[in-house]
């Protein structure tokens, strides 16, 4: 079984940096102590505006990337300029428009198919594995592979909603399409709201999960926890949800038997 990564989007730090001008806290540095504290990626999520993460970061972060840089956003010809320039190795493509508060829908591949397999076609001549953020609806990830599409992200903030009040049905679409994107060839990425309540369930339900991108909870978890401890503790999160999947593969075997 292979182990899910954790990568940490620093975009919260930007916003906090950007809220008062200067350079504190200072991204790159906080980039450089998330890999040195576990992380096992960096995402960046650069806006139009820049409004979190800037462009300049991003070139700044790429050189002290030790793990797997991963860069989210709408490919804009701007977008797709900064990543032809960067060579992350992965890009994460969102459908959000310039304005979004934050990232609040999946591609509807299908609509776009002739204008994702382009972009895609033109992130891949760079060396780069491409991702599409996408909703829980079969159609779109069957889109995602024609399209020619690596990976998708399974957009969470439904799960994320329904985690409370009823885990097994908020994360039941989620584990059918996890499972109908392996059988197409697709590798299975997730993010938006998962936190250190909701992650270990994720990880236990959802096969072949490669890698959560999270921001948001993690960087206000660290406030109380510090960052160290923080990114142990959303590492923790996922190795006991993998102990529990192997947990149920084995009494499901045992069962069978
Ligand atoms: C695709 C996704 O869910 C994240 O990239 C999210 O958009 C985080 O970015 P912000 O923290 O800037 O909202
Ligand atoms: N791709 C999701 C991501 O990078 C982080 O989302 P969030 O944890 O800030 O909601």
């Amino acid at each position: 079984m292979e182990k899910t990564k954790l990568s940490v989007n620093i975009n919260k730090i930007a916003t906090l940096r950007n809220s008062r001008g200067g350079n504190v806290p200072d991204v790159l540095q906080a980039a450089i102590d998330c890999q040195r504290f576990g992380a096992e990626g960096i995402t960046v999520h650069p806006r139009p505006d820049e409004r979190h993460i800037r462009y300049s970061d991003v070139r700044a972060i790429r050189p002290i990337i030790t793990t797997e840089f991963n860069i989210e956003g709408y490919p804009s010809e701007k977008f797709l300029q900064l990543v032809e320039e960067v060579r992350p190795h992965q890009v994460t493509l969102v459908p959000d428009p310039p304005d979004a508060l934050t990232s609040n829908a999946g591609w509807d591949t299908q609509a776009h198919l002739d204008f994702l397999k382009e972009v895609i076609a033109r992130i891949k001549a760079t060396g780069a594995r491409v991702s599409l953020f996408v909703e829980t609806n079969e159609e779109d990830i069957k889109g995602a592979a024609l399209a020619g599409a690596d990976r998708i992200e399974l957009y969470t903030e439904d799960y994320a909603r329904g985690y409370n009040k009823d885990p097994e049905n908020a994360v039941a679409p989620y584990a059918v399409c996890a499972a109908i994107a392996h059988s197409l060839g697709l590798g299975v990425n997730a993010g938006h709201d998962l936190n250190l309540d909701n992650l270990r369930y994720f990880v236990a339900q959802v096969p072949h999960l490669l890698e959560v991108s999270i921001g948001h909870a993690l960087i206000s978890d660290a406030l109380y926890y510090g960052l160290e401890n923080t990114i142990q503790m959303y590492l923790r999160q996922i190795a006991l949800g993998h102990q529990d999947k192997q947990a149920q593969s084995s009494e499901s075997t045992s069962v069978a038997d």
